[in-house]
């Protein structure tokens, strides 16, 4: 068993500044009740609290339970008692990711932005990143068993996830890897130390095994069976060992929530642990957005670019948009209530809400350069924009633009309106000197005015890319292979 003096810097900081009253007594007491060979080094990702986190921070004065019910960011509480314990004293607050790939996705977004919405009000966020979890598979909302991934595979994600995360939520947030505690626990310390206080009605009454033994004809191995116990304990532990008293989840995650306070009830005897869950963003056809899904919108611009992003906010319908501002944004209530008003007048312009809901969105995710850069491919895009180009801003629109690749060689001193029928940008020579003459031929954004214009080595954006224009919407990306 570690002791206090064996912990690392992380840990013992914890133990030191935490206000929670279990903290380092409840490590003696409870002893004997813990895995024996539990991991307590923290992975390099993580951090020690700093001061605010001590027992000399200020009391949160803001409800942030009630700011989230306002918002419509409340399923389910486990206690009332919540409301008031969040008022008295700042809170650690975890909410838990398993890296089934290599990028969390807009619906993960929601557990972050309530991450955010605590560390606002004054409590310290953590992100679980379920290194151990991710090898056994969630069965929650899963019809099917998960694929197993390979180990090379689940690290990359765990790392890929870890810096999402530290890039949205910043330094102020914590990051742990559930691996590091659970790499060295053997099957005998789980039976002994965890499984004893689990009973077995409980575990078959979580709605995660009902709908599988009902829905599935191969039902449930016994790995994902026992998943609940994995994330259940690792309430127990961050509870004991760091002072986190509540943990979030999306609804699908009550029964795993519900475990984690079960525990904590049974193994450490105290009521001070809470859980909250927070309802599913849905898709228009009802469907849960995920990672698993297709047509994942990702917060990692390697997968979506910021562009793609801020593109698919700025379309999402006016019925939704209100919703999402107060779901997805930090926008106070009010200001919403104003630019809902706003929609519902004559001169009202279409999509400024979703214009506000996208800059928003994408400089919570991709920070203020995301934006600009999806700013910039906004209006590169924009029928007839005259933005002066750049490489990257050419790359934010390249998966929406049809693409034609040739040698610097042949494109030099090639004739504008012969590049626009051999990249298949327009149809013959006449449809182009028409397009030219009505003023309609670009390239790289800038009116081409005289049939004679040739290619320069100038025009060829960072040595990369040339963009041509036919008419306001038909675009083509020559690459310089
Ligand atoms: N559409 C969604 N809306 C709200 N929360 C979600 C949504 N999808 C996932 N979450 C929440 O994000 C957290 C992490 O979930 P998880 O890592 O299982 O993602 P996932 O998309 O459900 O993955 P998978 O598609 O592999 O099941 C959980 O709290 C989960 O409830
Ligand atoms: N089970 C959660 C992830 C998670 C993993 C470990 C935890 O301790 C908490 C949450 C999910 O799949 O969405």
């Amino acid at each position: 068993m570690a002791t206090a003096s064996t912990l690392p810097c992380l840990l013992k900081t914890f133990f030191s500044h935490h206000h929670h009253k279990l903290s380092l007594l409840s490590i003696s007491r409870h002893s004997h009740q813990y895995l024996s060979t539990l991991s307590l080094h923290s992975s390099s990702k993580t951090r020690c609290f700093s001061s605010s986190s001590s027992t000399n921070a200020p009391s949160p004065q803001k409800n942030i339970i009630k700011i989230l019910q306002q918002r419509g960011l409340v399923e389910s509480i486990t206690s009332e008692s919540l409301q008031t314990v969040c008022t008295a004293t700042p809170l650690k607050v975890y909410c838990g990711f398993d890296p089934t790939a290599q990028s969390l996705h807009l619906g993960n977004l929601i557990g972050l932005i309530i991450l955010s919405w605590f560390s606002r009000c004054g409590h310290v966020p953590v992100a679980l990143i379920g290194g151990a979890t991710g090898r056994v598979g969630d069965p929650s909302g899963k019809t099917l068993e998960r694929p197993e991934l390979d180990v090379k595979t689940l690290e990359n994600n765990v790392s890929c996830i870890s810096d999402i995360v530290r890039k949205i939520l910043g330094d102020d947030a914590v990051i742990l890897n559930n691996y590091d505690w659970w790499k060295d626990v053997t099957f005998l310390d789980f039976l002994k130390n965890v499984g004893r206080f689990a009973r077995i009605g409980t575990m078959m009454g979580k709605e995660s095994v009902k709908r599988r033994l009902e829905a599935s004809e191969s039902g449930l191995s016994f790995t994902e069976f026992s998943y609940q116990l994995l994330q259940g304990y690792d309430f127990v532990h961050l509870f004991d060992k760091m002072g986190v008293s509540v943990q979030i989840g999306g609804s699908d995650q009550w029964g795993n929530i519900t475990a984690g306070t079960d525990l904590i009830r049974k193994i450490l005897h105290t009521d001070g642990a809470y859980g909250l869950t927070f309802p599913l963003l849905l898709k228009s056809d009802g469907t849960k957005f995920g990672k698993s899904e297709d047509g994942a919108i990702w917060l990692s611009s390697s997968m979506l670019s910021p562009f793609k992003f801020y593109q698919y906010f700025f379309n999402v319908p006016d019925a939704d948009v209100v919703k999402f501002l107060k779901i997805l944004t930090f926008l106070s209530l009010e200001e919403i209530n104003v630019i809902e008003e706003e929609m519902g007048k004559s001169g009202y312009v279409p999509n400024t809400a979703q214009r506000k809901l996208a800059e928003e969105v994408t400089r919570f995710v991709h920070g203020q350069d995301g934006l600009e850069e999806a700013l910039k491919a906004t209006e590169a895009l924009k029928p007839g924009a005259e933005t002066k180009l750049d490489w990257k801003t050419i790359e934010g629109i390249a998966e929406d633009v049809p693409s034609f690749s040739m040698k610097l060689d042949q494109v030099l001193n090639y004739g504008l309106v012969d590049l626009s029928v051999s990249t298949g940008l327009l149809d013959s020579k006449s449809a182009a000197r028409r397009m030219l003459k009505q003023g309609g031929l670009y390239l790289n954004n800038c009116r081409v005015d005289s049939e004679g214009r040739k290619i320069e080595v100038e025009d060829i954006v960072e040595g990369k890319v040339l963009l041509l224009s036919a008419g306001k919407k038909n675009k083509m990306i020559v690459r310089i292979s």
